[in-house]
């Protein structure tokens, strides 16, 4: 199959990027966050989720984010639900969809959202009813597809298996998640061939995490099955509170860096993103993740009275 001349990029950056982080972010820096990342071309965004706050804090301030936001009619904003809790408590900030979140592993199904596979799938089916129901899309977030923190490899059946239960609940799309980066470019493309049983190509994303170093090589391997939507998180912020040790996804800025490079669309202009990267570095008080946007920021002139990268706010 021929690489896809066009690609869409979901930044999940304010979600995954941030739902880790030890420092409180207050909500006006995700919100600010959301909007340089808007400007910089990005029409779908991962804002928050709508988790329970004992396990996950750092997306208490869920609403107050989705609300703050100055929505934009080409831009979709999705959030995380895991129940129906959440749905209901999500619907009130309109999200454009919404993302149930299952896993491939038991041990991690357990470990994060407290149920097996099959509990998991039970209750996000009268979740995606009545999202849709509503007109609100649904995309199913497969977590561990190919190693798990608990358990080791994971096999694609595994994948099958839970493609084939979020097929079932009908979900309209799916991720294939390398939760903890363990993936290299071969066992990503058999969990995506896994997941090609049940969704089309078209229905299908890649979310590499880069713990290992993989994730751009995952990226390209799964750009070679077809794959065009990704996900990806500003300055490589993140990593799951339930996976300890993975750092955060694939930077935003490296996997534009390397599309546009192959004559790739993506519609983000890497300069502006690179802006959204360097500010919430700035406000985390640590160097971005991203070797992109790093490199770039480091050609820019040194502006009056502030070191070379610097963004103004
Ligand atoms: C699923 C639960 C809630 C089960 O947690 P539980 O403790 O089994 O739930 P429960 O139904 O027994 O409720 C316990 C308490 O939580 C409340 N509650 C219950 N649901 C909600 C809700 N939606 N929003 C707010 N509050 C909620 C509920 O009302 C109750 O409150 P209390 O009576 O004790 O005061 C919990 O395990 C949870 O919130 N887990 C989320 C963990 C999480 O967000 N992990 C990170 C997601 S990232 C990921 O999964 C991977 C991904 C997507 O990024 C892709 C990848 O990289 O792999």
């Amino acid at each position: 199959m021929g690489l896809p001349s066009k690609v869409k990029i979901i930044d999940v950056g304010p979600r995954d990027g941030l739902q880790n982080e030890k420092q409180v972010v207050p909500a006006e820096v995700k919100t600010h966050l959301v909007h340089l990342l808007q400007e910089a071309g990005l029409r779908e965004i991962e804002v928050t989720s709508f988790v329970s706050p004992k396990w996950v804090p750092q997306m208490a301030d869920n609403a107050q984010v989705m609300q703050a936001i100055a929505r934009r009619a080409d831009i979709e904003y999705s959030v995380l639900v895991p129940n129906m809790k959440g749905f209901e408590a999500a619907v009130a900030s309109r999200p454009d969809e919404i993302v149930v979140f299952a896993s491939a592993s038991e041990s991690f199904s357990q470990k994060n959202i407290n149920c097996s596979i099959a509990e998991s799938i039970e209750r996000f089916a009268p979740v995606v009813q009545a999202a849709h129901a509503q007109g609100i899309r649904v995309r199913g977030a497969m977590s561990c597809t190919v190693g798990c923190p608990y358990e080791g490899d994971i096999a694609p059946a595994q994948v099958e298996s839970l493609a084939r239960l979020l097929r079932g609940v009908g979900v309209d799309r799916v991720d294939v998640a390398d939760t903890i980066g363990v993936g290299t470019p071969l066992k990503i493309q058999r969990a995506l061939e896994a997941t090609f049983k049940h969704f089309g190509v078209d229905q299908v994303s890649g979310h590499f995490h880069d713990t290992y170093g993989q994730a751009i090589g995952n990226t390209l391997a799964a750009l070679e099955l077809g794959v065009w939507n990704f996900q990806s998180s500003v300055a490589g912020l993140g990593g799951c509170p339930y996976a300890k040790g993975a750092t955060g996804n694939v930077a935003t800025e490296d996997v534009v860096f390397m599309l546009h490079g192959m004559g790739i669309d993506t519609g983000i202009d890497l300069d502006r993103l690179v802006d959204a990267g360097l500010y919430i570095s700035a406000q985390l008080g640590r160097p971005s993740s991203s070797r992109a946007g790093t490199a770039i920021a480091k050609k820019r002139p040194e502006p009056e009275g502030g070191a070379p990268g610097s963004v103004c706010v």
